[in-house]
């Protein structure tokens, strides 16, 4: 990935320097905080297709050197939205060891231990993602919430592989899993709003989907996560640790933030 990092010179506060929308309109994540939601009664549940995956489906697993990255069947879409939205990527942002508070979206200015994204391109109108990317109605992602606590299995579909992709560009195969389980059991439950890519270049072309419940993760998962991986290549002298990867909320500005539940 080009040069960019969270924190220090090239850190989040000076994106817009090199990737103009990143001081733009619509940009993620944002804060759901109460008095800012509205009920809509037209949000229907989502709806995914072929997330469960044989064990026979190689996926591929990467550290880019921002986040953990597991490549997605293109037969997975999301098909309870407007357009069809075929699955491209899922990533993670997370805190670190010492503070396990790196969600992205927060509630009411709570931060959670980490956050899960799903990334879905608009296949009915776009060939495939690198068009998709940069349209207004190009992207949907789905955000799952991840809190510490009860140990989660699906998870470690990912972490038990964790070890082979400490530096960045490093790639392993992995077997396909039931990716349905890393979202909560409820998808009729979310908060929804226009927004953004929440890394450089910072495209407002994401139609966003936060689950209401959050998914839990044992402490000891999490500090895997939080602590296996570097955003150094192997060779570099001085490691660098990949944590706390996680861009800080951004201006809702005038925009509506739709919920499919009440209260
Ligand atoms: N956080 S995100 O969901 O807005 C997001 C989406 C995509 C993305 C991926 C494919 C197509 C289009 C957009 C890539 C990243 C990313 C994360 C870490 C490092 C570099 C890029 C992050
Ligand atoms: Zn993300």
């Amino acid at each position: 990935g080009a040069k960019w990092t969270y924190d220090g010179p090239q850190g989040q506060d000076h994106w817009s320097e090199r990737y103009p929308y990143c001081g733009g309109a619509l940009q993620s994540p944002i804060d759901f905080e109460s008095d800012l939601l509205r009920f809509d009664p037209t949000l229907r549940p989502i709806e995914v297709q072929n997330y469960k995956l044989s064990p026979n489906e190689q996926l591929t697993l990467g550290n880019n050197g921002h986040s953990v990255q597991l490549s997605l069947s293109p037969m997975m879409s999301i098909s309870s939205l407007h357009n069809r939205y075929t699955a491209a990527q899922l990533h993670f942002h997370w805190g670190s060891a010492s503070r396990p508070a790196g969600s992205e979206h927060t509630v009411n200015n709570k931060q959670y231990a980490a956050e899960l994204h799903v990334v879905h391109y608009n296949s009915d109108k776009y060939p495939n993602i690198s068009t998709a990317v940069d349209k207004s109605d190009g992207l949907a992602v789905l955000g799952v919430l991840v809190e510490v606590g009860m140990f989660n299995p699906a998870f470690e579909h990912i972490l038990k592989f964790i070890n082979g992709i400490k530096y960045r560009d490093q790639k392993v195969k992995v077997p396909g899993f039931n990716i349905r389980a890393l979202l909560p059991t409820r998808l009729d439950e979310y908060y929804r709003y226009d927004g953004s890519l929440t890394t450089p270049p910072c495209y407002p072309s994401v139609l966003w989907t936060v689950f209401r419940n959050p998914i839990t993760i044992s402490r000891k998962q999490f500090l895997t996560l939080a602590t296996a991986l570097y955003s150094s290549n192997a060779q570099d002298s001085a490691p660098m640790p990949l944590n706390n990867n996680y861009r800080k909320t951004q201006p809702v500005d005038s925009r509506l933030i739709l919920v499919s539940f009440k209260e």
